[in-house]
């Protein structure tokens, strides 16, 4: 393998899906193939593949795989199948909304089909078009981004927004690509990104597997690296945005966003036009919780006592005032956000 990045995390092949099994990461790269929706849907709840583009183009290759399963002859049967399969696979994970887009999606198109067969091929077809195009839009966003980055430039990073939370490319780890593809010499920190350490097992990973000068800090060495002058930008990917910036992105990065103002170090946020979400309100977006397991031990190893309490939410909320900018395939918005959002979309 020369780079990750010459690997999809989610692919189309054969009628079948085949996936980057992250959770053997980064022991073992095992490639898994399903050729049933409910496995996918398996897969995107036990995060097999995770990460919000990711487990868009998931979500609408489960629906391909519930057309060939679907046993129908006409439009209205295949369309309540497929209805059936998209309940399923929408019930796996609530925050990211690209689950959602790329369900809808497929689902338009379904109902433009007129014959089964129709049907089947259109929505195979544009699954197909969706994984290409996520890896397209990646690459726009890393141009897009890489012009707010430095030469010598020491960026943080949280969780994996990279080529494994995406087909291909990432989304912030995108821009740091496309930074250095433009010239520049940049170096990374990724948070290891407690509890399921996507930082350590995938970020730097990845990361170190395509040449980056990466160096690995635990999440409680934020306010520390940012104090003593090791990091002077970060970017990061989301899960959602509402129309007011706020971002949802993985749990912790509000305590990075939040200490990085202390610093005045800039925090950017880059993510595709489909994880910008112009109708839900920051108050109504759901929060994942997660299985306590994950906080008490670390993978199979028991570090907590039994019988105590545990809060694992999955994801948190960083509000608009402490983010520089939203990178987009479209370009970057800025504050006031609600405004500089609807004019990216309008450019779409
Ligand atoms: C590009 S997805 C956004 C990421 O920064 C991050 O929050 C993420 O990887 C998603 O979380 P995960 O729970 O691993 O699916």
């Amino acid at each position: 393998m020369e780079n990750v990045t010459d690997l999809r995390t989610v692919e189309w092949k054969n009628n079948k899906v085949i996936m980057i099994e992250q959770t053997k990461l980064p022991n073992e790269l095992i490639f898994v193939e399903y050729d049933d929706f409910n496995q996918v849907a398996n897969a995107i709840k036990t995060l097999i593949v995770r990460g919000a583009p990711a487990i868009g183009v998931s979500g609408a290759f489960g629906l391909g795989l519930a057309a060939l399963q679907s046993k129908a002859t006409t439009k209205e049967q295949l369309l309540s199948d497929l209805e059936d399969a998209r309940k399923i696979l929408f019930a796996t994970r609530p925050t990211a909304v690209n689950l959602g887009w790329g369900l809808e999606k497929i689902m338009n198109v379904a109902k433009i089909g007129e014959t089964a067969e129709q049907i089947r091929e259109l929505v195979i077809s544009t699954a197909k078009k969706m994984a290409d195009e996520d890896i397209e839009i990646n690459k726009s966003m890393g141009k897009n981004g890489s012009v707010l980055f430095d030469d010598n430039d020491t960026i943080m990073t949280h969780c994996n927004a990279g080529a494994l939370a995406t087909v291909a490319y990432g989304t912030a780890l995108g821009v740091i690509r496309a930074t250095r593809e433009s010239g520049k010499n940049v170096k990374v920190i990724a948070t290891e990104t407690r509890p399921i350490q996507q930082g350590s097992r995938l970020t730097a990973f990845e990361l170190k597997h395509d040449g980056f000068d990466v160096s690995l800090v635990p999440d409680t060495a934020v306010g520390y690296s940012m104090a003593n002058g090791l990091v002077n930008k970060v970017v990061v990917g989301a899960d959602r945005i509402v129309k007011t910036g706020h971002v949802f992105n993985k749990i912790g990065t509000y305590q990075v966003a939040t200490m990085a103002k202390q610093h005045g170090i800039p925090f950017y946020v880059a993510a595709p036009l489909s994880t910008i979400d112009m109708e839900t309100k920051a108050e109504d977006v759901i929060i994942e919780m997660r299985k306590g397991s994950e906080v008490t031990g670390i993978g199979d190893k028991k570090t907590a006592p039994d019988d105590i309490g545990v809060i694992n939410p999955a994801f948190d909320m960083t509000p608009p005032e402490l983010i520089a900018g939203i990178i987009t395939e479209k370009g970057v918005a800025t504050a006031p956000f609600e405004e500089s959002l609807t004019k990216l979309f309008q450019a779409n």
